[in-house]
């Protein structure tokens, strides 16, 4: 009962506009006025102790929490983008509400229900204990009723029926969190940047993959210092079915201290999952299979989260493809930074603001202080990315991974925030891991390339020379591609190669 009208109520309450939801919270607020216990006692005349009424009535005083839960949920998920493109596609409510938002929201519930459940047995349980329930249906409370009256000649008897109902109830949450867990298909828990195979784990500390493993893509590592970030034979799986389905297959890379590297490829070769790895924030199903990354040195697989910590922001930065879903809508951009600033820079309170604002002026934005009182919807995505970009090098990291920095913007803030990135380069000698599809920003930007091609590096080496004479097909295919719009032409871009260096 309490799941019926909970869930109808709070899906009708939570999706459509305010009158609905006004109706219905009222109403529903009106319900949590009756006091469940003493509502139920009163009723005993009309229900005469039958457990199925006294239980629909209890249902429907039980609605109002299932209603909130689902009501919240669904406020959360109906501005979805998902949701706004199964409407202009022309779906009905019905079939939006049941098929994209319940779908969604199922989990809270099913665990919420199981509670549930396991409060009514007890709230019957009670009832019957205390003498208003029906004397002929056998229950729980009308055995320990019975055995506490005994319990000075036969404690067992008030002990035994005590314990099963404590374990049947204790075994509502359990099976709610069960059924969820099926119905979610074992959503997967999250993991440390890498738990390899055991024989990768031996092979690692063996020493196999040390700093001593060759540079295979061509790289100058930074010459006799070694390279900043060595990746050697990286192995990342994703769960199919029973099996693994490896997304990065045995991809190495170097980046130099200093060095511009652009990771090149078409949609879904890998190179966000290799760029995710040394970042240490795969995806919660993915497996790090085999290989090893190096930064500044150290080992990074194997290490925990906490561990990992103290390096990002400080040794590898990272710079977002997508500026605005990367900062919190809740807070100002000013708060947004100084929490960062705070953290990484452990600059004391009130010289924060000036830290702040000193970054947002140093990546060039005209106002920094609107900026600093701005809230991310109030301004631009190139400005939110300059933002980004300021947290990101706000303790000058020696690595900046940036992850297709322009690929949300428009032509001409793109050119501005390269422009940002060379010059923020050179300032702090910073090495910068660029992922990218598009050649035109690697010829502006990078020293040199590797080519991915499903999970695969096919091809690397300096930009001018892959530019000039692309050994692999894959390669010529890839600036074929981009040939093939009349402004650009083989000849210009390798000549242009380096030319905003
Ligand atoms: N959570 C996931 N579960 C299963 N497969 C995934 C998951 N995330 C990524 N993949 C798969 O990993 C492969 C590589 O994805 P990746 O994001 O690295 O591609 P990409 O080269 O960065 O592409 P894009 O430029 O479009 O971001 C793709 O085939 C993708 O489908």
């Amino acid at each position: 009962m309490a799941l019926a009208i909970g869930v109808t109520a709070g899906l009708v309450g939570g999706y459509f506009g305010n009158v609905t939801r006004n109706a219905t919270e009222w109403l529903f607020n009106l319900v949590m006025t009756f006091p469940g216990l003493i509502t139920l006692i009163v009723l005993m005349p009309l229900t005469r102790g039958d457990y199925r009424w006294t239980m629909l009535i209890y249902g429907v005083l039980l609605a109002p929490g299932t209603y909130r839960i689902v009501r919240n949920l669904v406020v959360a998920v109906k501005n979805e983008l998902y949701v706004d493109a199964a409407r202009v596609s022309g779906l009905s409510d019905l079939r939006i509400l049941g098929r994209h938002v319940l779908f969604v929201i199922r989990g809270p519930v099913i665990t919420n229900t199981a509670f549930l459940m396991g409060t009514a047995i007890g709230v019957q349980s009670g009832l019957a204990f205390l003498g208003v329930g029906s004397k002929e249906v056998p229950s729980f409370g009308l055995m320990i009723a019975s055995g506490f009256g005994n319990l000075y000649l036969v404690p067992l008897q008030f002990v035994w029926p005590s314990i099963l109902l404590g374990l049947l109830t204790g075994s509502m949450v359990l099976l709610g969190n069960s059924v969820r867990d099926a119905f979610e298909l074992g959503r997967p828990k999250p993991q440390k940047l890498a738990a390899p195979p055991v024989a990768v784990g031996a092979q690692l500390s063996d020493g196999v993959a040390s700093s001593t493993a060759p540079s295979t893509d061509g790289g100058a590592g930074g010459g006799t210092a070694g390279p900043l970030l060595s990746v050697h034979d990286l192995g990342v799986a994703f769960p199919a079915g029973d099996d693994l389905r490896e997304v990065v297959k045995g991809v190495s890379l170097t980046v130099g201290p200093g060095e511009v590297v652009g990771l090149v490829g078409e949609s879904g070769s890998g190179k966000s999952q290799t760029a995710f790895s040394v970042l240490g924030v795969l995806a919660p199903e993915a497996r790090i299979t085999r290989g090893s990354i190096r930064l500044d040195g150290r080992e990074l697989i194997g290490l925990s989260d906490a561990e990992l910590r103290p390096l990002r922001g400080r040794v590898v930065s990272y710079i977002p493809q997508e500026p605005m879903s990367n900062l919190d809508p809740c807070f100002t951009v000013g708060s947004q930074l100084t929490e960062r600033v705070r953290r990484t820079l452990g600059a004391a309170r009130g010289d924060e603001r000036r830290t702040v604002l000193e970054l947002l002026e140093r990546v060039e934005i005209p106002d920094p202080a609107r900026v600093f009182a701005s809230y991310p919807h109030q301004i631009s995505g190139g400005m939110a990315q300059r933002v980004l970009i300021a947290g990101a090098v706000a303790c000058r990291p020696r690595l900046l991974i940036a992850d297709e920095p322009t690929t949300a913007l428009d032509v001409t803030v793109q050119a501005e925030i390269l422009d940002l990135l060379r010059g923020l380069q050179k300032d702090f000698d910073m090495a910068i891991l660029l992922v990218t599809h598009n050649f035109g920003v690697v010829a502006d930007l990078c020293d040199r390339l590797v080519v991915m091609r499903d999970g695969e590096v096919v091809e690397s080496g300096s930009t001018r020379e892959v530019f000039a004479a692309p050994r692999h097909a894959y390669t010529r295919s890839l600036l074929g591609s981009i040939l093939d719009e009349d402004y650009f032409d083989v000849d210009v871009l390798a000549k242009s190669v380096g030319a905003g260096r």
